[in-house]
């Protein structure tokens, strides 16, 4: 769906050429939600651009939906672009329209028959869960649900790729989650293909299924999301995941255990789990070196009633072993 072959990109500056981009090669599949992640100044943003055909490659080329962008004149532009959804950090929504009207815009410049308008613009807004919002201006929405206008504009043309551009950066965590999984559930129902990037590995843990690392206009390692989180081969890639918080800590029964110093935490927990026959996962651990010893982390949660987790805990607790429910 989205193909680009070895592109390189360089601006002019007053102190001389900055390499944007420098031989990025990607290859986005129909039904793909792909993340291209890096942190700034990395030429996620500049990728984007070249995807739309706002700019155009000093080198090498980039095909989206069938039609070579790298090398389309503008008339050949404006007509792919209706198959190019667009959503942004900002949104960037006419402040002077209402939440129908910003949407109606992108199919009126499209050309789409008023009739047809109406009945589109009544089912997006039901898509993205704005009902009873329509005449509602954007001054007057959160802003998830000014994002789920911008997601409903973007969808108008039938679009066959959708490009996010932080989509969700300017979000809470929780809103967040909620447009995420909102463009998780139009992939999954429509087929559309998704390319976003971003600088938050959240985004990716949670809706892509492939994902490209970028570093200095180079992807330095791209795949399959799980392989890239089971195996990261590059220092950014590693330093990205550090930043991500634990998912463990919605694990029901979840228990931190502290060991400290020479308490040897694994074979006492091994003989407690097989003395009480629970189910236990282990969800991660670490050892911090203090100035006055070790002190070990095990997160674990149990699946078990109550007076079973209570009396592992007491035998934990007994072998030297601090147990926290948190
Ligand atoms: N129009 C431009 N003129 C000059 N330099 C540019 C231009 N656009 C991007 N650059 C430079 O190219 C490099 C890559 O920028 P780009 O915006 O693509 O990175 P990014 O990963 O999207 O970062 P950010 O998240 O900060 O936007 C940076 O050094 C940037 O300063």
């Amino acid at each position: 769906m989205i193909s680009i072959s070895h592109v390189s990109k360089a601006f002019a500056r007053r102190d001389g050429p900055v390499v944007a981009l420098d031989d990025v090669s990607l290859h986005v599949a129909q039904g793909d939600i792909y993340g291209i992640i890096g942190y700034s100044g990395a030429g996620k943003s500049t990728l984007l651009r070249l995807m739309n055909g706002l700019e155009h490659p000093d080198q090498g080329t980039v095909t989206v939906a069938d039609t070579l962008i790298s090398a389309a004149p503008e008339r050949a532009l404006r007509a792919v672009r209706p198959k190019i959804g667009i959503i942004f950090q900002h949104f960037n929504l006419l402040w002077s329209r209402t939440v129908a009207g910003n949407i109606r815009l992108a199919m009126q410049i499209a050309g789409t028959p008023r009739a047809q308008i109406e009945a589109r613009t009544a089912e997006l807004i039901r898509l993205v869960g704005l009902e009873g919002r329509a005449v509602a201006y954007p001054s007057q929405l959160s802003g998830g649900q000014k994002q789920r206008v911008g997601i409903a504009r973007a969808l108008a043309n039938n679009p066959d790729v959708l490009l996010c551009d932080e989509a969700t950066s300017a979000l809470d965590p929780e809103t967040t989650d909620q447009i995420l999984d909102l463009l998780a559930q139009i992939n999954r129902d429509f087929g559309l293909t998704i390319a976003l990037i971003t600088h938050e590995m959240h985004v990716v843990r949670r809706i892509c299924n492939h994902v490209a690392v970028m570093e200095n206009g180079r992807i330095v390692e791209a795949g399959a999301v799980s392989d890239i989180f089971a195996n990261p081969q590059s220092a950014v890639t590693r330093s990205l995941l550090r930043t991500l918080p634990d998912d463990s800590a919605d694990a029901p029964n979840r228990l931190v255990l502290v060991y400290r110093g020479a308490v040897a935490s694994e074979p006492l927990l091994a003989a407690a789990i097989q003395k009480h026959g629970l189910p236990v996962t282990i969800h991660g651990g670490r050892t911090n070196k203090l100035a006055d010893g070790p002190l070990g982390e095990l997160v674990i949660s149990v699946d078990a009633a109550p007076e079973q987790i209570a009396a592992f805990v007491t035998d934990l607790n007994a072998a030297g072993i601090e147990v926290h429910d948190v």
